[in-house]
């Protein structure tokens, strides 16, 4: 079998050669990687591999998809846009061009994402999945496995950084009867446009963000959407008196507790927006702030949602019961007709389905320590983009893993000119 080496430092320690001589090893493709090995070529990943860039440090950076930044180019609807101020969401090392409007859409944030891959001279390799990457005690090194069309492969490093984000897959809750539901049925990620649902009565599931800005988007293309509200959201407007809830929120966390934040924030939503009981929106009994924290539970940022459910465009309706032919029942016991359903109910990390044995993440795949101190674990391994705090808390993430592998890496050839680059490839012995 061949057994490429990139960037193969000639003082490797000898136990990676013997543990390159072992076994099913050698039944794939194996690549011995000087530096670390990025999963995930989204936001978080680039920015790792900007990091890296900037401190020579070499590095391979994998992605199952076929492009960068997926969740943005394959998985989001077309209207959309950012939700927080610029400021809040360019990368480290390069901000985004001067002309971006305050919020960009999601052509003008991929296309940014693009330059940046390019200044950075960023290339992933792009169609491969990671399947399981393991700590190989042995021999000190991570072994990284991965699928690439029908070749698999096996990546050896010293260093994983995990960047396949909170986003990672969809979540499609079960619910009775609804394969018996003849209509379509789609998860939001696979919503592009209303456009093909004119006229029609569409039942949207979850008043997240994605749920709200569905439903708005359904509006505009003159169809009737119900959207489900099955126990509480909290809804506050993107903008407080012009200035950006979000920029408004973080300058008063410097100065006052969340609590307290979190009480101001609701009085200047109820405000703004009024008494929302009065159209079936309950809050939650925790502050928005606070439950972002603890659950992980997103804001509904407002960009018009609420006009549309306060003039009974958008329909507000009670959980679902079972879904039937051409129907759903509801909790309250009530039944809509419906053509078409989509699947507005999130999404979960995927890190436990291949990260094997480690202290870092749990078993929802997010980190075990809260932010700022989840993105470092024992033996290498780095989590970026689990924050629960958006670009802004991946680009944190992002700048602290590359210095401290930067660090380690920059030490360690001090003292050696040998960790120059040589690449080779080799044919191994079985
Ligand atoms: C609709 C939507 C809108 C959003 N808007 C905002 C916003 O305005 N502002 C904000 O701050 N945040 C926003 N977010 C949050 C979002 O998580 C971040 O913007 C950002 O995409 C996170 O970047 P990431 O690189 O951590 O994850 P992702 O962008 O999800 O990138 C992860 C990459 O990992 C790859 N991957 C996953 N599993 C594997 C595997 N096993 N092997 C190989 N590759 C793998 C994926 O293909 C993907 O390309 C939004 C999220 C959604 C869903
Ligand atoms: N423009 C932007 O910046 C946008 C950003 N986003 C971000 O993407 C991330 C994901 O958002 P989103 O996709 O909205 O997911 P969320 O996890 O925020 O929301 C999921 C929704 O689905 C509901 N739900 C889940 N299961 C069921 C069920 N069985 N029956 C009824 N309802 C159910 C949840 O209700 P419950 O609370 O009761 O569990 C919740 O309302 C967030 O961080 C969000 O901010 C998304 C869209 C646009
Ligand atoms: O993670 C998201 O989806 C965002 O839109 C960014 C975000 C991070 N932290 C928040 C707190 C309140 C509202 C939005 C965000």
């Amino acid at each position: 079998m061949h057994c490429a080496c990139y960037n193969h430092p000639d003082h490797l320690p000898t136990m990676v050669h013997h543990a390159l001589e072992h076994e099913e090893l050698f039944s794939r493709r194996c690549i011995l990687v000087n530096g670390p090995v990025i999963v995930g070529a989204g936001p978080s990943g680039l920015a790792v591999c900007a990091g890296l860039k900037q401190q020579g440090v070499p590095f391979v950076i994998l992605d199952r998809a076929n492009c960068i930044a997926s969740l943005w180019q394959n998985k989001t609807y077309d209207r959309l846009k950012l939700h927080l101020p610029k400021q809040f969401c360019q990368l480290p090392y390069y901000p985004f061009p001067p002309n971006f409007p305050e919020y960009p859409s999601k052509y003008q944030f991929i296309k940014y994402l693009e330059s940046y891959a390019k200044k950075f001279e960023i290339n992933p390799r792009f169609n491969e999945s990671v399947q399981l990457a393991k700590y190989d005690e042995t021999c000190g090194l991570w072994r990284v496995k991965t699928v690439t069309g029908d070749c698999e492969m096996e990546y050896i490093c010293r260093w994983l950084v995990v960047a396949t984000g909170e986003n990672a897959e969809k979540v499609v809750p079960e619910f009775e009867g609804l394969d018996e539901f003849d209509g379509t049925v789609m998860h939001a990620c696979d919503y592009r446009s209303g456009e093909v649902f004119e006229g029609k009565r569409v039942l949207v599931v979850g008043c997240g963000n994605s749920g709200m800005e569905v439903s708005l988007d359904l509006c505009h293309h003159n169809a009737f959407p119900s959207m489900v509200v099955r126990s509480s959201v909290h809804i506050l407007p993107r903008e407080i008196a012009g200035k950006s809830t979000f920029e408004l929120a973080t300058s008063l966390m410097k100065w006052l507790p969340l609590k307290v934040v979190d009480k101001i924030l609701l009085v200047l939503a109820s405000y703004t927006l009024g008494n929302l009981k009065n159209y079936g929106i309950n809050r939650p009994s925790k502050g928005p702030l606070e439950l972002k924290n603890i659950k992980g539970k997103t804001p509904v940022l407002d960009i018009g949602a609420l006009r549309k459910i306060k003039s009974g465009k958008i329909k507000i309706v009670p959980g679902i019961k079972k879904f039937s032919q051409g129907r759903v029942e509801l909790v309250n016991g009530a039944n809509l007709e419906i053509d078409s359903v989509i699947l507005a109910t999130g999404y979960r990390s995927n890190v436990p389905s291949w990260l094997k044995e480690n202290d870092l993440f749990s078993k929802e795949g997010m980190p075990m320590t809260p932010f700022p101190e989840g993105w470092k674990g024992k033996a290498g391994v780095y989590a970026v983009g689990f924050t629960g705090r958006g670009l802004l808390g991946a680009s944190l993430d992002a700048i602290r893993v590359a210095q401290d592998i930067g660090k380690t890496w920059n030490q360690e050839t001090k003292h050696t000119n040998h960790y120059v680059t040589v690449s080779c490839e080799r044919r191994c012995n079985k």
